[in-house]
């Protein structure tokens, strides 16, 4: 087994993707099915028995919550938690708000199928017209970053995973290293950057994998941060199973 493990969970459903709007960084909460998902992940975790030292998260509530539920779930609401815009959701621009008939009608079916397919094409800037410009823009939980001038408007994945990473192996592995155990709970975007890393998986790879929602998983780490378990999610055996078949069709789609 590996010298290190780490615990990571996709916070569930929002309001907006109830919705099938476009969220990134609007902070929307977790709709009913969301909680229901964070309760079980947190359900999953207390029979794995974890007893975490620190906890990373987003500055977005439906993964603060997420944490929060497992944190009372298995009693230990008293760790450091820490929150930073680089565990964020990616940054979609000016679809945030959007839903797909919004989208397809603003910039045309084509231009979705290529936003979709593409690694290093980001979505429109967030205009300053924008609804949520100034919701997002000026809230004051970004006040210890981003700086107003680097405060991004758009990101592509490329970019998500350019901003996750440098937490990643600035602050987090530092901690593994001192013998922490940590659990993380973030965003599809931002746990995809942490996998295509470990996992070194190309850009096609990395935009082939969907995270599950509301199902912890762990890697078990050498000394050198390579991986000896990967993606091992947790939870009873039905949820396990269907979460590794996900996973693996998705490899597969052509
Ligand atoms: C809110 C919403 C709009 C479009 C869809 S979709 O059925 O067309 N599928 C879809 C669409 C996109 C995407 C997607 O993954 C997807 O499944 C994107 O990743 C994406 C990234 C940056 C800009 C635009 C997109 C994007 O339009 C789903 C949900």
């Amino acid at each position: 087994c590996g010298k290190y493990k780490i615990v990571m969970v996709r916070h569930g459903e929002s309001e907006w993707n109830k919705s099938n709007q476009f969220c990134g960084w609007y902070d929307s909460a977790l709709s009913e099915k969301g909680l229901a998902e964070a309760k079980a992940a947190a359900k999953a975790l207390k029979e794995a028995g974890y007893k975490f030292d620190i906890a990373h998260t987003s500055l977005l509530c439906r993964a603060i919550i997420t944490l929060d539920i497992i944190l009372k779930e298995i009693g230990q609401t008293d760790i450091p938690i820490c929150k930073t815009w680089r565990l964020n959701e990616r940054h979609y621009g000016n679809l945030i708000g959007l839903n797909k008939a919004e989208t397809a009608a603003k910039y045309g079916e084509k231009q979705v199928q290529i936003w979709r397919r593409s690694f290093a094409t980001p979505p429109p800037p967030m205009e300053k017209n924008h609804p949520y410009y100034d919701n997002i823009v000026n809230d004051e939980r970004y006040k210890d970053g981003p700086k107003k001038e680097e405060f991004p408007m758009f990101e592509s994945l490329k970019l998500t995973i350019e901003r996750t990473l440098p937490y990643w192996n600035e602050t987090i592995v530092p901690q593994i290293k001192e013998g922490k155990l940590i659990i993380i709970s973030a965003h599809g975007n931002s746990l995809r950057g942490i996998v295509k890393h470990l996992d070194n998986l190309s850009e096609d790879q990395i935009m082939a994998l969907n995270l599950p929602t509301g199902i912890p998983f762990i890697y078990e780490l050498d000394e050198c941060m390579r991986p000896v378990v990967s993606m091992k999610f947790l939870g009873d055996e039905e949820t396990v199973r269907k979460a590794m078949e996900a996973v693996a069709a998705q490899g597969k789609a052509k």
